[in-house]
């Protein structure tokens, strides 16, 4: 089976940094804060980030800052600073750089935030520097720091690395948190022969109360969040695609910053014609490709020797050549999720779903 559907798409020198810029869950009271779902969770964050062991340093606690003053009072509402008032205009800043960001995403991304730095505090506790830093428990991924890389295993091996429901929750949580972290490079590889299967068949299965139009409708709205967040991701952003992949897994590697390919990728599937990784290059979708028996030990020297570069001139390069084309990405994307939902209900997806299953059916 091929892939069916259309192919997509500072501040530094502060003395006590803690206290001087301060947490802002110390500084505020929460009285007033239109909340809703995860009003639970944001004060649990706010509680969280007392009983942090370690300093995050200035430009964390300035997103911290930011972040909760976006969700607790929306966006900058206060008088610049002067020039001179060196640590209100850089928390000015911060706060005005959110833009118009939503309160709940805000909120949101503050939990995110708290929740990298509680559990990479928590690792870092038990783990020597330099080792493999395990970050957050998941399902369906495994995802490590090391070297200043922040590596995003995609692990259903059984399953070729079928990204289910939970996993497509999985991958956006991981990339919010890898965004947040301190590495210098986020890596998406996957675990076992394949890099990834696409979309797990079987999520058309898993019909809710509403029927399949709310299934259709729910679809979408995690495909637009799971492509959004590819969009959206601030990092250099790596794909290394360690084996055959298809589907969504090949049409969003467009939206990453480079994609090395073992020349065993044998199967990009775009097109519903199969691709070598050497064609999928030609054609600009693939950065580069390495004869598979080496493929892992060039890559990742490769990766390394990145990971020593300036991290944030690394980060603002990607991020102005991003913020050129984000708008239009993501009307395209809100367009193909709409695209989606009606494909989903079509004869043609559902017959392909189906046929695929029922030849795999434990009878
Ligand atoms: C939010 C909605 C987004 C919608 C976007 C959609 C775009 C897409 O991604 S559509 C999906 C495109 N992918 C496919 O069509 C791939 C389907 N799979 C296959 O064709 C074959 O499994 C594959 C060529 C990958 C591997 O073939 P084999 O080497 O012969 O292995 P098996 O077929 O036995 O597979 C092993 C095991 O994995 C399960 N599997 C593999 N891929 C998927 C998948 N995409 N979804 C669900 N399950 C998958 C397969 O069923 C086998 O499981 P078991 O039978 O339990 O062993």
């Amino acid at each position: 089976m091929v892939a069916r559907l259309a192919p997509r798409w500072c501040l530094r020198a502060l003395r006590s940094p803690l206290q001087v810029i301060g947490f802002p869950s110390l500084q505020l009271h929460m009285s007033g804060i239109a909340m809703r779902a995860s009003q639970e969770d944001f004060e649990n964050a706010l509680n969280q980030v007392k009983l942090l062991k370690k300093d995050p340093g200035n430009e964390v606690k300035l997103k911290l800052y930011a972040l909760y003053k976006q969700a607790t009072e929306g966006p900058c509402n206060m008088p610049k600073p002067g020039v001179f008032d060196f640590i209100n205009k850089a928390k000015w800043d911060a706060w005005d750089a959110l833009g118009n960001l939503p309160k709940e995403t805000a909120r949101q991304n503050y939990v995110d935030l708290v929740s990298s730095l509680s559990s990479s505090s928590e690792s870092s506790n038990q783990v020597q520097p330099g080792t493999d830093r395990k970050q957050q428990e998941y399902e369906n991924l495994v995802v490590t720091s090391e070297d200043g890389i922040t590596k995003i295993t995609l692990n259903r091996p059984t399953k070729k690395n079928a990204i289910n429901t939970q996993m497509y929750q999985e991958i956006i949580l991981a990339l919010k948190a890898a965004s947040n972290d301190d590495s210098i490079l986020t890596v998406v590889t996957g675990n076992g022969d394949y890099y990834c299967s696409g979309n797990d068949l079987t999520n058309f299965m898993d019909i809710p109360p509403g029927g399949v139009e709310e299934k259709a409708k729910q679809s979408a709205v995690l495909l637009r969040d799971f492509v959004g967040s590819f969009i959206d991701f601030p990092k250099p952003l790596i794909a290394v695609v360690n084996g055959p992949a298809m589907g969504i897994s090949v049409t969003i590697l467009g939206l990453f910053d480079a994609v090395y390919a073992s020349d065993r990728a044998t199967e990009m599937l775009i097109f519903g014609k199969k691709l070598t990784a050497g064609e999928a290059c030609a054609q600009g979708l693939v950065t580069e490709v390495f004869p598979d028996s080496t493929f892992q030990k060039e890559v990742w020297t490769r990766l390394k020797a990145y990971s020593k570069l300036p991290k944030n001139a690394m980060k603002i390069s990607k991020q102005v050549i991003r913020n050129m084309e984000k708008e239009k990405l993501h009307a395209v994307n809100a367009e193909e999720s709409s695209v989606l939902q009606e494909r989903c209900l079509s004869d043609e997806c559902i017959n392909a779903a189906v046929n695929f299953l029922s030849k795999r059916a434990k009878l």
